[in-house]
């Protein structure tokens, strides 16, 4: 059984206006002590999923298909049990850290808290898993009786990344974790990610519109656009060799991970990501694809198999398969 399996899920937000299609029919599978990256640009529904799995989306989104985390259906899940699952079955780290302390709270109050919420410590074992734990992503013990603001940013998501790990959980969410940071800051938080996945064999799902920092990290990428899984299978296959051309676009637009010259002169993807509320006809990339076909403005095509591992949603992918 997979740690995470996705079975059609889709995320609708209801505003004034209408209906936002965020997520649209995506079905993944995590395998346990697995790293996933989702890949995507602003707007294609990366952060509306990864809050869906953990049910943390506003009123106003309506919620479709399954999501089931070590078996459980997480949608179905009463209040009381949700609150169990957070942080100690699975917790998110979001971007930006700064947000998401306490400035008032002393930095090791903070990372007790969820121990202590969830009966998992008293406060003393707490105290000494703090220290632990800071030794963990690479802090020293006295920073527990710190301040946010006497910390830098890679510091904050350091602890953040404390915070995430304090009641053990399976799978890890990660939010564009290092996006807020300076590159070579960025590093080492991903040196840090991709340690504590593979030391402790927790589970990742890391989020990042960067393929080439996601591809660095995780075993598997999935590309989303407009709210679709438009390519998933094996990283250094799908960043190296990446058969839909939404993927192929999105790795060469950016740079190699701690190579900061390299990020002076990133190839930008022509045109702008579609509006959810007025999408195109057929494929929804139709209108930014560089070898656009025939009735791509027509056809909706669904993710297709490339071997055994890996699919795409082209349709040249599929007039390759069906010409083979
Ligand atoms: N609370 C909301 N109400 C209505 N629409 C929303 C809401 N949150 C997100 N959206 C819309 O849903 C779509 C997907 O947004 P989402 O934030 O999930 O994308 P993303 O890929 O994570 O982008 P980014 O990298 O900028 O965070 C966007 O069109 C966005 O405008």
């Amino acid at each position: 059984m997979s740690l995470l399996e996705l079975d059609d899920v889709s995320v609708t937000y209801r505003i004034a206006s209408g209906e936002v299609p965020a997520v649209r029919g995506v079905s993944l599978k995590l395998e346990a002590g697995s790293a996933l990256g989702v890949a995507g640009e602003s707007g294609s529904g990366k952060s509306t999923l990864a809050m869906a799995l953990m049910r943390l989306l506003p009123a106003d989104a309506r919620v479709g298909g399954r999501i089931l985390l070590g078996g459980e259906d997480v949608l179905a899940m009463k209040w009381g049990r949700l609150r169990a699952v957070r942080w100690a079955e699975a917790s998110i780290v979001f971007q930006g850290a700064q947000h998401g302390l306490n400035p008032v709270r002393r930095i090791g109050d903070q990372i007790a808290e969820p121990m202590l919420v969830h009966g998992l410590a008293k406060p003393d074992v707490a105290r000494k898993r703090v220290a632990e734990l800071l030794d963990q992503v690479g802090l020293p013990a006295w920073r527990a009786r710190s301040y946010p603001h006497e910390l830098s940013g890679g510091q904050r998501q350091r602890i953040m990344i404390a915070m995430a790990l304090a009641c053990e959980p399976r799978l890890i969410i990660a939010d564009e974790p290092t996006t807020a940071l300076d590159v070579m800051v960025q590093a080492q938080v991903l040196t840090l990610i991709k340690d504590l996945v593979a030391q402790r064999g927790i589970s990742l799902i890391m989020i990042s519109h960067d393929l080439s920092v996601l591809a660095d990290v995780c075993g598997r990428l999935a590309v989303m656009y407009a709210g679709r899984i438009v390519e998933n299978g094996p990283s250094h296959e799908v960043f190296r060799d990446a058969r839909h051309p939404y993927s192929k676009a999105l790795a060469a637009a950016f740079p190699t991970v701690g190579d900061p010259l390299s990020r002076m002169a990133p190839k930008g993807l022509g045109g702008d990501p579609p509006d959810p509320m007025h999408l195109p006809s057929g494929c929804a990339f139709h209108p930014r694809c560089p070898i656009k076909a025939d009735g791509c403005d027509t056809l909706d095509v669904e993710l297709w198999p490339v071997g055994e591992r890996r699919t795409a949603a082209c349709v040249h992918v599929r007039t390759e398969l069906e010409g083979s």
